[in-house]
């Protein structure tokens, strides 16, 4: 048969990173907030409540089933097309926050507040379908090649871009100014759309090797497509609803966390927002190009821990390659041993190691869900240590175990998505998995629009009579009852993935049996 672009692996990768940026740019969007949460409190003189309404406005159009009509669209006018619309709106929804921040609209308070909310609006309804339009490009570049590891990286450099966005906010925002970092983090989203661009001239090129070489184009393959009757089948199967309603509860439990954990370290443990200069790391004089090389460089070594030892197939190089990368691992750590002891010193920065985690724990348990299956046996243990994690954060006040705290809830954050996205694909068939996603996605965000705001509306209330003290800088949130009513979302998470256990036995997806045919 005819080649085409596809079949050089070099051209894969090539479009993997292209496409990947936009992963990248807009969860760096998403996450950045919670770097600077306090400082938009300051500047915008906003409470923890408004600060919460702006992050769940995201969800609003998903909510109401935007996901699902961006799916639609997506399938009728392709890959392109729809990335450059999608990809679009969540630039101009970053350029409407960004200009809300410097006041261009109007400087006082609710102007600020309504516009924020409008921008993340529009940026939340390009997000989600950039999402869903990536997915289906990976397939269609990695379909019989190496898909699960494209998959594995493509969700990587998004944590990478949640990460860095919730670190490097603060010393975009030096001096308490928040614009430049809403300015930054638009930027990033226009540099990937001019990637994308990019890609769309590949995109057109494959799709004319296909037709000439008479393989079905993009827009004749339906596997992936929504369709209304597979909707209805979905959400009658009782193991879909089980594992749609854990999709929503957990990711409720964990993406709302993401945008107030700097908050919670800098309030509880008394930790610091801003970086001293202790914590710097510069590259030509520049902290921000220093923590960015930080965390490429823990990118690179968590992909080499979980991808080169799996490469070999004698286990005497799986052990040498493993030993390897460890002795580089533990120099990188000892010659930046002052810099990491002050950014477990830093809310934002300690926060961001979360996401960074999970770019090693992944692929680490996608791959046992692979060998040993036990996809709803692993839920069940993620959904317990998310309990453990929120009991850690709220009603112990050791930073000890604060700090096992937040490595159960990035161990929760990886098991959790390793077992749930796979399993998905077993409950549901191929020509269905387009409909599952936007009807899981579109769960999700019901349940995410719900904490976003919660947590900030009842961290205000129950510091009810402390606001002005607070706003005075005298005393601190108290994070209890909101980190512990998230505790209560991991024993539901549990009970579901429990639920979704026994279900499994009745119809017999396998779902704890090993991906043999993987
Ligand atoms: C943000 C998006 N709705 C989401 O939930 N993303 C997941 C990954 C989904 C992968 C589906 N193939 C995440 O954990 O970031």
């Amino acid at each position: 048969m005819q080649k085409t672009l596809r079949d050089s692996a070099a051209l894969r990768w090539l479009v993997l990173i292209l496409i990947s940026s936009l992963l990248f740019s807009t969860y760096w969007f998403y996450d950045f907030y919670g770097g600077i949460k306090g400082l938009m409190e300051r500047g915008m003189g906003i409470s923890s409540e408004e600060y919460g309404r702006i992050m769940s406005s995201t969800t609003y159009a998903n909510v109401v089933g935007m996901i699902i009509l961006g799916g639609i669209i997506l399938d009728r006018w392709g890959i392109r097309l729809a990335g450059l619309v999608f990809g679009g709106l969540s630039f101009l929804g970053a350029i409407i926050s960004a200009a809300a921040v410097a006041g261009w609209f109007g400087d006082d308070k609710s102007t600020m507040l309504i516009w924020s909310i409008v921008g993340r609006i529009i940026f939340g309804i390009g997000m989600e379908v950039v999402c869903v339009m990536v997915t289906r490009t990976i397939v269609k570049w990695f379909m019989g090649y190496e898909m699960a590891l494209a998959m594995a990286l493509n969700i990587g450099f998004g944590r990478l871009g949640t990460a860095m966005g919730m670190a490097v906010a603060p010393d975009l925002a030096a001096g308490g100014f928040i614009s430049p970092a809403f300015s930054f983090a638009a930027i990033l989203i226009g540099i990937s759309l001019v990637f994308f661009i990019i890609y769309i001239f590949f995109d057109i090129k494959i799709d004319k090797q296909r037709a000439e070489s008479g393989i079905v184009t993009e827009e004749e393959v339906d596997e992936e497509k929504f369709r209304f009757a597979d909707f209805k089948k979905l959400i009658t199967n009782r193991s879909f609803i089980y594992i749609a309603l854990l999709c929503m509860v957990f990711y409720s439990a964990v993406f709302p966390l993401l945008a107030y954990a700097p908050d919670l370290l800098v309030n509880k443990y008394g930790f610091s927002y801003e970086m001293g200069s202790d914590g710097e790391f510069l590259i030509f004089g520049s902290a921000i190009l220093g923590t960015a090389f930080i965390f490429v460089l823990l990118l690179i070594f968590g992909l080499s821990f979980s991808m080169v030892p799996r490469a070999f197939k004698s286990n005497t190089h799986k052990l040498l390659s493993f030993l390897v990368i460890s002795t580089l691992f533990l120099g990188y750590v000892y010659v930046l041993r002052d810099v990491f002891s002050e950014w477990l010193l830093n809310g934002p920065k300690t926060a961001s190691l979360i996401p960074m985690g999970t770019i090693l724990f992944t692929p680490i348990f996608g791959s046992i869900v692979d060998k040993k299956g036990k996809a709803a046996t692993l839920m069940m243990i993620g959904s317990a240590l998310l309990v453990f994690a929120y009991l850690s954060l709220s009603v112990f006040n050791h930073v000890y175990l604060g700090y096992l705290g937040l490595i159960s809830l990035g161990i929760a954050f990886s098991l959790v998505p390793a077992a749930m996205w796979p399993a998905v694909a077993r409950i549901v068939a191929e020509n269905r998995l387009g409909t599952a996603y936007g009807t899981m996605f579109t769960f999700q965000n019901w349940g995410l629009a719900a904490f976003f705001w919660g947590i900030g509306a009842l961290l205000d209330f129950v510091n009810r009579y402390r606001l002005a003290d607070i706003e005075a800088g005298l005393t601190n949130y108290d994070y209890t009852i909101p980190v512990l009513m998230l505790a209560l979302l991991g024993v539901i998470s549990a009970w579901l993935a429990y639920k979704l256990k026994q279900a499994d036995k009745l119809q017999g997806y396998g779902l704890e049996n090993p991906h043999t045919s993987n």
